[in-house]
């Protein structure tokens, strides 16, 4: 993949988040995503996990003073077209965080608001919670918490179509302009009956879209695999790189999602690791993926399909 230029300029777009040493989620799927989508990759590193397919072996959360001088090194000099956040570990590194986004212009920012590793591990404090809520989801063009994070957030647990729809409004209420609810927690048994009216009888990876006040819906078949480490990560560092790339926010989730699927897909036969495998950040990036707000859409092979209403 060669480097994106538009309009006269190499695309660039930087992660905020934790190292995870064994390459499947954090910095290290983020900048391997980046790079397949043609972007140039940069990284703040807020803490350095012992971490392989088995699980977290250790946390070291660095200095937020050290977490702003990475901003601003990074910033100062190279700027970029787009940012996301991961792994925050903490309040103090919140708070150096958004205030390294208000001193710096980053035109785009997503917001994944990562708090439990897939074993079990937190990777964030419960202190820290009331921060991410207060300053940093106001901050954010696309936030994309899976159901427990949005249940977290929403502080009620969260299990019918209609609270999962309440849950997205209230984030948007609380400042974020756009509001990917990730399906990869919903129960199989809840898409068998579905808000646009059709019921679905194979089991599928929903997620929900709320934007300028329209809900659009992107579906994949559910892939029978436990090897989905770092899949949250892979998919809004995919979402950030087509925002940095110049793409519509639903155009740019639409690939997302696209790509995400074809990277569980691409790692189900993966030896990597013994528990929790990596997804595949070699898959193939659908650039033609495009939709209109407010519908439906398949992805059972590309492109997708609008289904009927
Ligand atoms: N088994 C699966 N089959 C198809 N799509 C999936 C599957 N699991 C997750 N996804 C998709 O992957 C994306 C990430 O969702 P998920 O809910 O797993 O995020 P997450 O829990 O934050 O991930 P992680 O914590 O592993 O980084 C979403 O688009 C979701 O629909
Ligand atoms: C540094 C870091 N960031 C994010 C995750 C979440 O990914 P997962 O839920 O797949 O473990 C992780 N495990 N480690």
């Amino acid at each position: 993949m060669e480097a994106v230029i538009v309009n006269g300029h190499t695309v660039r777009a930087l992660t905020i988040a934790g190292s995870d040493s064994g390459g499947g989620a954090g910095i290290q799927a983020d900048l391997k995503t980046m790079h397949q989508f043609g972007v140039y990759g940069m990284s703040v590193v807020t803490a350095v996990t012992a971490q392989n397919t088995l699980g977290v072996q250790g946390v070291h959360e660095l200095d937020a003073e050290f977490v702003q001088m990475q901003m601003d090194s990074v910033l100062d000099d190279i700027g970029t077209d787009a940012a996301k956040t991961g792994m925050l570990a903490n309040e103090s590194i919140i708070h150096a965080v958004v205030d390294g986004l208000e001193k710096h212009a980053v035109p785009y920012l997503v917001v994944d608001p990562v708090m439990v590793a897939k074993g079990g591990a937190p990777l964030i404090s419960p202190e820290a919670i009331d921060a991410l809520r207060e300053r940093l989801v106001p901050r954010a063009d696309v936030i994309t918490p899976n159901i427990p994070e949005a249940s977290v957030l929403c502080g009620h647990p969260l299990e019918t179509w209609d609270e999962y729809h309440r849950a997205a409004e209230q984030l948007a209420k609380a400042g974020a302009q756009t509001v990917v609810i990730k399906g990869g927690h919903m129960s199989p048994f809840q898409s068998t009956s579905t808000p646009w009216g059709r019921n679905i009888i194979d089991p599928v990876s929903v997620d929900i879209v709320f934007c300028n006040g329209d809900y659009t819906y992107f579906l994949t078949k559910r892939i029978d695999t436990r090897k989905t480490h770092g899949t949250g990560c892979t998919y809004s560092a995919a979402i950030t790189s087509m925002l940095a790339r110049g793409y519509s926010v639903l155009d740019a989730i639409a690939v997302a999602k696209a790509f995400i699927f074809q990277a569980i897909e691409g790692a189900k036969d993966w030896d990597v690791g013994q528990g929790h495998g990596p997804t595949d950040h070699f898959a193939n990036v659908p650039l033609g993926s495009s939709v209109e707000p407010g519908g439906a859409y398949l992805c059972d092979g590309l492109p997708w399909v609008r289904l009927d209403q």
